[in-house]
């Protein structure tokens, strides 16, 4: 369902060129949850970008279900993006001026494919199952970094995507909600057949991994 041939990223900079990720070679099958491990500025993060259509390999071929989606021209990747990708990363945080449940519905009314009714109806569903059903009206600096990135992850699945990418997903967070997370994270892995791939210090979080991939200097420890 996933797979990465040769892919690496080098990033050009006024000191000269850093490779981040040297050609790694990994698949994952559909219905998998994977981990991807290892030490601060391994290149987790920068394989996460590639795999989720955010960021150009400077070499190689990422498949996402069979397409090569860096051949697809800009649009057809955005809309690749929207509809098959959800994201759980750092920096995509919630738009501030919007209730959580705007923020929740605003990529199903982008991807045009459910109305206003069906998206808001849905959305309120998934904020359900993630314990904010008192909270769909309440502005994101109002409700805790849990809760933040709960709503986050109903957000990431409001379009029923068929691969969840999850940066450190619980990084920041008490053991509690961090656990409740990661069984978020395993139901709709089991139920829904989502594959599943996060980044992860966390050997605890990594072990419960079906599969886990260690990257040391950019490139996968065989
Ligand atoms: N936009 C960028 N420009 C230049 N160098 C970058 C850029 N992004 C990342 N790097 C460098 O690429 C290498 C890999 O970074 P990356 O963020 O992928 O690692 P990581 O394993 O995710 O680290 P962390 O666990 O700290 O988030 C590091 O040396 C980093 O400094």
């Amino acid at each position: 369902m996933l797979s990465c041939s040769n892919v690496g990223k080098t990033y050009a900079t006024e000191r000269g060129d850093i490779v981040a990720v040297r050609g790694i070679d990994l698949e994952v099958p559909s219905g998998q949850f994977a981990a991807i491990v290892g030490r601060s500025g391994s290149g987790k993060s920068s394989l996460m970008a590639m795999i989720g259509g955010l960021s150009r390999p400077s070499q190689g071929v990422v498949r996402v279900e069979g397409a090569d989606i860096w051949a697809l021209p800009d649009d057809a990747l955005a809309q690749f993006r929207n509809r098959k990708i959800g994201f759980v990363f750092q920096f995509a945080s919630l738009l501030p001026a919007l209730r959580v449940i705007d923020n929740v519905a605003l990529p199903a009314l982008l991807g045009r494919r459910l109305d206003a009714g069906a998206a808001y109806t849905r959305a309120a569903r998934l904020l359900a199952r993630l314990g904010l059903a008192e909270r769909l009206d309440a502005y994101p600096a109002e409700i805790s970094a849990g809760q933040q990135r709960r709503a986050v992850i109903a957000r990431a699945l409001i379009n029923a995507p068929s691969l969840l990418l999850a940066d450190e997903p619980t990084s920041d967070l008490d053991e509690r909600t961090e656990m409740e997370i990661m069984d978020e994270f395993r139901t709709l892995n089991r139920d829904h057949a989502m594959t599943v791939i996060i980044v992860t210090h966390n050997l605890r979080l990594a072990e419960q991994a079906d599969r886990v991939f260690h990257i040391a200097n950019g490139g996968l420890v065989k």
